[in-house]
């Protein structure tokens, strides 16, 4: 009997099952909302070369992604930010005072990415509050409630004061119109022409929402994510890529500078020597 034990103490530990939140892992790149409606990647997956560069030993160390939601109040920023990072969805109505903030943390292809999410707030008396926080963003999220044809123009208002922060750099855009629950399937698809063509005006990749029945929530933050990490890694490999052929130019530089030295100093070596004969 105590040898039995002894052997049943001998036995491996069984393996640990580590339980990913599918949400949040991506293997792959996640579809557009649709292929007609996106100026970005209509592949399948990431770039073979991209996913190559990954599994390399010098990783890019990425940094958090900033992610701003703009557009008029009680749209359903809010709420669509709600739905994806706890699952839940308020129906009475809460305006946001001047910003939320919320951080969302992905693994895509292994490499661990974070979103910031900027919640604006969509009051006009917060305008000037909202602003500050405009700067810098990697990704813009322009919405509009499908219910209201007339937030869709304001929409293309909000992002273009957002891109007047954001010069410098291209952010990524999405158009988005949410609470799709509140039409009929002709509305549905009015609405979506409509926005599609102007999605493609503003250079942006569309989608239709819903954060009351969690229509395409999860899609859209995930292919948002997945964009937007291959836009920071291409970014972050180039950097590596330059500062490699930097190192290796002045290694070059050095060598060169020193085979002179060499030279040189063997050439009055032989002079001293002839001196001396
Ligand atoms: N039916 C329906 N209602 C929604 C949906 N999303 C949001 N709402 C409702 O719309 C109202 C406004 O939603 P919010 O998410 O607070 O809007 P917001 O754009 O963040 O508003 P501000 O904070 O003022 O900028 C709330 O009463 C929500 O319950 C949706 O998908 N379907």
């Amino acid at each position: 009997m105590p040898q039995l034990i002894r052997q049943n103490l001998l036995l491996p530990a069984p393996p640990t099952v580590t339980l990913h939140d599918p949400r949040t892992h991506l293997r792959r790149l996640p579809p557009a909302y649709s292929n007609a409606q996106t100026p970005f990647s209509r592949d399948k997956d990431f770039a073979p070369q991209l996913r190559y560069q990954l599994e390399l030993p010098r990783k890019p160390k990425l940094r958090p992604c900033k992610v701003i939601f703009v557009g008029d109040c009680a749209v359903g920023k809010t709420a669509i930010v709600n739905r994806f990072c706890f699952d839940k969805f308020q129906c009475n109505y809460k305006a946001t005072i001047g910003v939320d903030f919320e951080l969302e943390n992905f693994n895509i292809l292994g490499h661990n990415f974070s979103l910031e999410m900027w919640d604006t707030a969509g009051q006009e008396r917060f305008k000037c509050i909202a602003g500050a926080y405009y700067r810098n963003a990697s990704v813009i999220v322009a919405t509009y409630d499908m219910s209201k044809r007339e937030t869709l123009d304001s929409a293309k208002k909000w992002l273009s004061s957002a891109l007047n922060y954001n010069t410098a750099q291209k952010p990524i855009i999405f158009l988005v119109g949410t609470k799709s629950d509140l039409l009929t399937k002709e509305e549905f698809m009015r609405m979506e022409r409509i926005a599609g063509v102007a999605a493609a005006e503003l250079g942006a990749e569309y989608w239709s929402l819903s954060a009351r029945s969690g229509f395409k929530i999860t899609e859209f933050f995930q292919r948002l994510a997945a964009l937007a990490f291959e836009k920071a890694a291409q970014q972050q490999l180039k950097t590596f890529k330059s500062t490699t052929q930097e190192q290796t130019k002045q290694t070059s530089e050095k060598s060169q500078r020193f085979d002179l030295r060499s030279y040189f100093s063997s050439r009055s070596g032989k002079q001293k020597s002839g001196c001396a004969c």
